[in-house]
């Protein structure tokens, strides 16, 4: 009998590169299952979300929306003498609460005994992982996942313009903002500046704002928001960005004669998975052409030992998915699970002034799935807050039926508080509950969420 063929020994079962919210889901499911655990991360521990992503950006929202509560309170009775806003008091919470989370994270980790390495990785080989500092750590499986980062243009003054990662850091509330895109980053940011009292100038290369999104929200958003004082150049783009003697920037557009001056530009024009000098190539993983790692049902790349998740495989990019894709991936190579992430009916939402929020098919992708066998309700109300604050805004909810089936296809929301009421009708349309469902459930009043139970 022949001695059974020893085992290759590794430093850990796992290395995890990059710790935002997949990696430190997969890491922390991972050791919890028994298996040793180490991640690198190049930056801050929590990643995109809670560093520079939807976290602060949630905040500087909650922040802004402030004038509008403030404006309506003397309705209410208040008098709010001597108002004044202070940007620094406000960017300083913000950083200090990512502080906080950024702590939070890393006791995480911590607690459940990952190790963690505050450094650079790269792939060496398909077991092989190097730091920053050059030590290389072997492991049994490795897991990418590095994100995104924005993508920034390459006209002339590019350098004066900034991404989304540098605007939590302002030294100063910009008076004009530029924003070059009109997708979730740019209509969210848009609505921060406009409400904190900055002119802003939204600069797209066509004419439609947050693509993908229903139309008739679209266009109530786009409607909305120019009545607030938020301008549009549409199909055009920045040409080049002229720095004055003053600091200030000159936006010059193409095919257009009259530069914006701005104090302040931000590109928001999509982010491209961060796999640049990775090391891909090292264990045979060719990229995507849009620089994604390409993975199957399972999260795995083209090397076996080797898996991704999050935005570097460019899929959707939203933090519940990474998370749910990290988890998912630590349940089926560490816990014995078949776990497995659902895609559809991912519910989303844009926290624009006012928010848009949504849950599957739009009205034009269920007549293109289904042609005439679509059967479209709307609620086109003005919420009761507005009429008191005498706004003129209305909100909008739509909802998407199989006529034949009479199941909810798709819920999209503008208003108020839009994503806090789509939550619960995203599990309606996971469950696939009808129209008629909706019709028998009885109206919580006075909300505006009982619109959803009271469209004929
Ligand atoms: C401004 C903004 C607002 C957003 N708002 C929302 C929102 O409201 N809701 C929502 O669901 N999503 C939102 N997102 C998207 C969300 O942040 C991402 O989808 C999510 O963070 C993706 O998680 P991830 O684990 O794939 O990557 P990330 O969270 O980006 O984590 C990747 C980590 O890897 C690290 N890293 C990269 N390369 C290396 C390397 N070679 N070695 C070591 N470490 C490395 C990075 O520093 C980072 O910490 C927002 C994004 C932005 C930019
Ligand atoms: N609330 C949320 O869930 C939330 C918020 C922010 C970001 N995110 C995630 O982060 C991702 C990135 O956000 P984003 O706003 O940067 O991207 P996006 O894909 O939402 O929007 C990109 C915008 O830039 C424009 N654009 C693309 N390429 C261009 C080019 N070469 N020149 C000029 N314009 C161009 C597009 O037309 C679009 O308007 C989103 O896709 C989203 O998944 C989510």
């Amino acid at each position: 009998m022949t001695d059974p063929a020893p085992q290759p020994t590794y430093d850990y079962d796992l290395f995890v590169i990059g710790a935002g919210s997949g990696g430190v889901r997969a890491s922390r499911i991972a050791a919890g299952y028994g298996a040793r655990v180490a991640v690198a991360e190049e930056y801050r521990v929590g990643g995109t979300c809670v560093i520079r992503g939807c976290v602060p950006k949630k905040l500087l929202v909650y922040g802004s929306h402030f004038a509008e509560e403030l404006q309506d309170a003397a309705n209410y009775g208040w008098s709010v003498e001597n108002l004044k806003f202070d940007w620094a008091t406000l960017r300083d919470a913000v950083l200090r609460d990512v502080d906080r989370l950024n702590a939070a994270y890393t006791n995480t980790l911590d607690n459940n005994k990952v190790e963690h390495f505050l450094e650079r990785a790269t792939i060496a080989g398909p077991h092989t992982v190097k730091l920053a500092s050059g030590r290389e750590i072997t492991a049994k499986v490795i897991l990418v996942a590095t994100g995104g980062w924005p993508v920034m243009p390459t006209f002339e003054g590019a350098e004066h313009a900034i991404s989304s990662n540098e605007v939590f850091h302002l030294e100063a509330l910009p008076k004009r903002v530029v924003i070059s895109g009109a997708g979730y980053i740019a209509m969210e940011f848009a609505g921060i500046f406009n409400a904190l009292g900055c002119q802003v100038t939204v600069v797209n290369r066509s004419e439609t704002i947050l693509r993908g999104y229903d139309a008739s929200l679209r266009d109530r958003l786009l409607q909305i928001t120019m009545a607030r004082g938020i301008q549009y150049r549409f199909n055009c783009g920045i040409e080049r960005i002229e720095k004055q003697a003053d600091g200030t920037l000159l936006t010059h557009l193409k095919g257009q004669s009259d530069p914006l001056p701005a104090d302040v530009v931000l590109v928001a024009t999509g982010r491209r998975p961060k796999t640049d000098g990775l090391g891909l190539e090292n264990a045979g993983i060719v990229p995507g052409s849009h620089g994604e790692i390409v993975v199957n049902d399972l999260a795995q790349t083209a090397c076996p030992s080797i898996y991704a998740v999050g935005d570097v495989t460019n899929r959707i990019q939203l933090t519940p998915v990474a998370i749910r894709e990290g988890h998912a991936f630590a349940d089926r190579v560490f816990g014995g699970k078949d776990t497995r992430v659902a895609y559809d009916c991912v519910p989303s939402a844009v926290f624009s002034q006012p928010p848009i929020a949504s849950v599957g098919l739009t009205e034009a992708q269920a007549r293109e799935k289904l042609g005439n066998a679509v059967k479209i309700f709307t609620s086109d109300f003005r919420p009761m807050k507005n009429i008191f604050g005498h706004r003129p805004e209305r909100g909008l909810y739509k909802l998407v039926v199989d006529a034949q089936s009479d199941k909810v296809l798709g819920v999209h929301l503008i208003g108020p508080e839009a994503p806090e009421v789509l939550q619960g009708a995203a599990i309606a349309v996971k469950a696939g509950l009808t129209k008629a469902d909706f019709d028998a459930t009885v109206a919580l009043h006075p909300s505006m969420a009982e619109e959803l139970v009271l469209m004929r």
